[in-house]
């Protein structure tokens, strides 16, 4: 099975000069979203990681489902103003502008061991502010996982030499 079947390419959404790399129909095939969901698994066991987090939204779509299954806790990241409880925030560069990420101050214990799992990896901002979120916590992020890397973008190199678990390539937006 090639992953890259499921995986819709949509020229100039949401802007002129994206591909967007849609997930959904991995979503609507079970036996494709089992084995993202396994070898996700596997990693995460690699890693002997006690906690997941993921990014909203299409993060969540997979990190939930990853924790369930290898039996350890979860945690949403979101965009200011969503979460109801004591929160910390890390802010970070976009292409123009900044954005914000927030966890809940709570979400993790010192000493945790942590994978961040998304959808797709592209300049690595998103992860990278996670990562900083999880070390103000005391944690460590020990891997990252994801369905798709845009490699032409080199994410990776923004998360130094925490291992980096991608499922299919392409070669950029
Ligand atoms: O590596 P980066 O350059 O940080 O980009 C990757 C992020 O961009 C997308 O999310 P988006 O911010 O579009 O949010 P969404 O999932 O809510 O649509 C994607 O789901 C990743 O989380
Ligand atoms: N090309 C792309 N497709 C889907 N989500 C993205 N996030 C950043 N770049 C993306």
């Amino acid at each position: 099975m090639d992953l890259k079947n499921y995986i819709a390419s949509i020229p100039g959404f949401p802007k002129e000069g994206i591909i967007f790399r849609d997930v959904t129909p991995i979503l609507q095939n079970a036996d494709v979203m089992r084995s993202v969901i396994d070898a996700f698994d596997a990693f995460v066991k690699e890693q002997n990681a006690d906690f997941i987090l993921a990014p909203e939204a299409r993060g969540f779509l997979f990190g939930t489902t990853v924790a369930m299954e290898c039996g350890i806790g979860f945690a949403p990241v979101r965009k200011p103003g969503k979460l109801p409880r004591k929160s910390i925030s890390e802010t970070y560069q976009l292409e123009y502008g900044t954005d914000e990420l927030c966890i809940h101050a709570d979400a993790i214990q010192p000493g945790q061991k942590v994978v961040v799992i998304d959808d797709l990896l592209a300049t690595g901002g998103t992860v990278e502010a996670i990562i900083k979120l999880v070390h103000k916590m005391g944690g460590e992020v020990v891997g990252c996982a994801f369905v798709i890397e845009l490699d032409d973008l080199n994410g990776k190199e923004r998360f130094g030499d925490i291992p980096v678990c991608s499922l299919t390539h392409f070669a950029g937006e």
